[in-house]
């Protein structure tokens, strides 16, 4: 039987550095592991490239992928929908591939409940004022956005406890460092049993 891909979630407030913190690691020559590309309905920022970023869609379209059951998770944040599409990230764990999701903590918690083994990161900032300078730093959103993203940070920093690992992102390098880490561990873990032992050990 081939062995079915590992799920990791990366969730985190907004502006912590997890879009950031994850094109680092995707870039690392040891990066095996697919991107699912969530959907919204939020504008495009500048820059930002429909099917690359996002599948950007409409309220309506967001809401027939729901009805469809085509939607692993999704939620509502700050006044839009994001979700992940099911069937990208089925057929790539089917194909032995690992899958990363980059998703808000109520989407990981509806994860959590159909895919127990996948593993849950959370990305912390080293305190709520730099999340916010982070978030003005980069330009993308205006202040009253920013104000309701920090407020949601607050609720979803609460919820950190529900992870299995906390990484704060003090600077990307370390924080990339420590998401490979547990990837490189929990491998191990969710396949049980190394190879080069398996003769040894024999059946259960
Ligand atoms: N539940 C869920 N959340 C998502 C998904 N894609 C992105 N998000 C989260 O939605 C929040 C807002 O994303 P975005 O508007 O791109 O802002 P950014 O994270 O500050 O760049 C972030 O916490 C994302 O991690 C998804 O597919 N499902
Ligand atoms: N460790 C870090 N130290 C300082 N700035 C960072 C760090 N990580 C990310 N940033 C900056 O913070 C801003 C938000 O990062 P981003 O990756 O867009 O966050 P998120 O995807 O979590 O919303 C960006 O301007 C980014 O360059």
């Amino acid at each position: 039987m081939v062995k079915k891909g590992m799920l990791i979630v990366l969730s985190g407030p907004s502006g912590v550095g997890k879009g950031t913190v994850r094109k680092a690691l995707f870039e690392e020559p040891d990066a095996d592991f697919s991107y699912s590309i969530s959907m919204t309905t939020r504008q495009p920022r500048p820059g930002e490239r429909d099917g690359i970023d996002y599948y950007f869609v409409s309220k309506e379209e967001f809401e027939e992928n729901i009805r469809n059951g085509e939607m692993l998770e999704y939620a509502k944040y700050v006044d839009n929908y994001y979700g992940t599409p099911l069937k990208y990230v089925n057929q790539t764990l089917e194909s032995g591939q690992d899958v990363f999701l980059e998703i808000e903590v109520n989407g990981a918690m509806q994860v959590r409940a159909v895919a127990p083994d996948a593993v849950f990161v959370f990305l912390t900032p080293p305190d709520l004022i730099e999340l916010k300078h982070r978030l003005i730093g980069r330009g993308t959103d205006d202040m009253s956005v920013i104000d309701k993203r920090i407020k949601q940070a607050a609720t979803e920093i609460r919820m950190m406890r529900n992870y299995d690992y906390a990484v704060v992102n003090d600077q990307v390098d370390n924080a990339v460092e420590a998401i490979k880490t547990i990837i490189k561990s929990e491998r191990l873990r969710v396949t049980r049993v190394m190879p080069e032992y398996e003769s040894m050990l024999g059946d259960d």
